[in-house]
């Protein structure tokens, strides 16, 4: 091979398929660039550092155990080893390679290659890997070929979460395609990818994962309507009287709405106590235990999980939702029964409970109570003294939720209360529901006594005189 160093102009040369057992014993020609030895019998490197001019290097299969030697490429953007028999990633630290190929090898662990920061394609299957830690810091890789290897955990693919570049991988003839939904999973896990396993990832599959794995609350919302209008359904069909639905008139319903211990439900049992003429509370039922004190039919009705399973099955709820591991619902009977006494039917729910309500025939009011300062907030949430740092951290964390949806839906909710203070939240309350009502005050005290309707008695409550306009 000494006769190349006679070529300065030699740019690309092709010794492939040869018999070469030392390769690069002639002084390089100084610009060359580009070189192929593979399936030669070199199987040991060496030092390459008069190489720096390289750019692209091919040594597959060559019997390579080890890669060393190639420190001073620093123009090396293409390095191919493939089907050698490398077992550790090595030597190959702050390289500027965009292209790297490690294809049938016997890799076990991926390392070392986080100093690799132009990387853009990573060639590394057939090999023996199990896990994709080690790649998450490469934001640069916009292609991983994974094929054949043993990967076995979806969840391996959140170590290329953060790699916003990355758009195809391939994972094929891996022990993970058997896991159900894998497709799906992955996607979910890999929002930008274009191709996964050599297929387009197509539009359609990327609203379904996240509408599987992470639904929007009006996808939960649908979802939660349609499987009580579909049990509804399947029973025998009721007239509810009381709650018909009526186009000038609709049944009223007082929904008090916004994250777990804001107030809402204190807020909601003091305006139907003062208020008991018009508004009575619909106790909701839920699969948690009561709290201490909680009596069963007054805040909730306490139920097993076999028992709401069984409602739901029975058509009986307008809408469920889950939080915190337990189920809560609005039963039709709930709210028949408030409306058979004449009296319109106040109820407290999460923003879920409250997409879900909207899909139905009824049209309540819909009132947020909003902590506007998170630390007296959490100071209520400890206060009731039964909440996990979790609990109270997703709590917390649903302000945010609802402040979203208020800025991006105006009238999505009807009215607006800070709850930081409960004392004020109920009065602006208790204005807002003798605006509703159409209530006059006389003498000017804030009891229930001096409160009275303006045209009609209490007892004939009608469905017109709560609706505002
Ligand atoms: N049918 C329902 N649909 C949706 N959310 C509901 C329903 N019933 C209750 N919730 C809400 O579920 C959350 C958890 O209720 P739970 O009573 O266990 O907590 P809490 O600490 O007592 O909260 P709060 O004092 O706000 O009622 C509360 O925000 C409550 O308003």
């Amino acid at each position: 091979m000494t006769f190349y160093c006679h070529m300065p102009h030699l740019i690309i040369l092709d010794a492939s398929h040869n018999q070469l057992t030392d390769f690069f014993g002639f002084q390089p020609p100084k610009n060359l660039k580009e070189v192929n030895f593979s399936h030669n019998q070199m199987s040991v490197m060496k030092d390459l550092s008069a190489y720096s001019s390289l750019t692209k290097l091919i040594l597959d299969c060559i019997l390579l155990k080890i890669t060393k030697g190639l420190e001073k490429c620093k123009r090396l953007s293409h390095l191919s080893l493939a089907h050698n028999k490398i077992s550790r990633i090595r030597g190959l630290d702050h390289l500027s390679l965009r292209t790297l190929c490690l294809r049938g090898n016997v890799i076990q662990k991926i390392e070392n290659l986080q100093t690799l920061r132009n990387l853009q394609v990573l060639d590394l299957s057939c090999n023996r890997i199990q896990s994709l830690s080690g790649l998450q810091n490469l934001h640069f890789l916009g292609n991983i070929n994974l094929e054949s290897n043993l990967i076995s955990e979806v969840k391996e693919a959140a170590h290329l979460h953060d790699l916003i570049l990355l758009r195809e991988i391939n994972l094929l003839r891996n022990p993970v395609q058997d896991q159900e939904d894998y497709r799906l999973a992955v996607i979910f896990l890999l929002q930008h990818l274009v191709l996964l396993d050599q297929h387009t990832v197509t539009a359609e599959e990327k609203v379904s994962a996240v509408n599987k794995y992470d639904p929007p609350l009006e996808v939960i919302a649908a979802r939660d309507h349609m499987t009580h209008l579909m049990y509804q359904l399947m029973q025998p069909q009721v007239i509810f009287d009381s709650t018909l639905p009526s186009l000038d008139a609709p049944y009223p319903i007082l929904v008090l709405t916004g994250p777990q211990a804001c107030g809402k439900r204190e807020l909601a049992h003091k305006l139907c106590q003062e208020f008991s003429d018009y508004f009575a509370y619909g106790a909701c039922h839920t699969t948690r235990g009561p709290y201490y004190g909680e009596e069963d039919g007054s805040d909730y009705h306490f139920v097993t999980e076999e028992e709401f399973q069984n409602m739901i099955q029975m058509g009986q709820f307008v809408q469920t939702m889950q939080y915190g591991g337990h189920w809560y619902g609005l039963s039709r009977e709930t709210i028949e029964r408030v409306a058979r006494e004449g009296l319109a039917c106040c109820v407290h729910m999460e923003l879920e409970g409250v997409y879900s309500l909207k899909n139905s025939y009824f049209e309540p009011r819909y009132v947020l109570l909003i902590p506007t300062v998170v630390d007296t907030y959490v100071c209520f949430l400890k206060a009731r003294g039964f909440y996990s740092n979790a609990q109270m951290e997703t709590a917390v964390s649903r302000i945010d939720l609802y402040a979203k949806i208020n800025r991006e839906s105006p009238g999505f909710f009807d009215n607006i209360i800070p709850c930081d203070d409960r004392a004020e939240a109920y009065h602006t309350l208790k204005q807002l529901v003798k605006e509703y009502l159409g209530l006059e005050e006389h003498g000017g005290g804030g009891d229930s006594s001096s409160v009275t309707p303006d045209n009609t008695s209490t007892s004939e409550l009608s469905q017109s005189h709560f609706a505002i306009h």
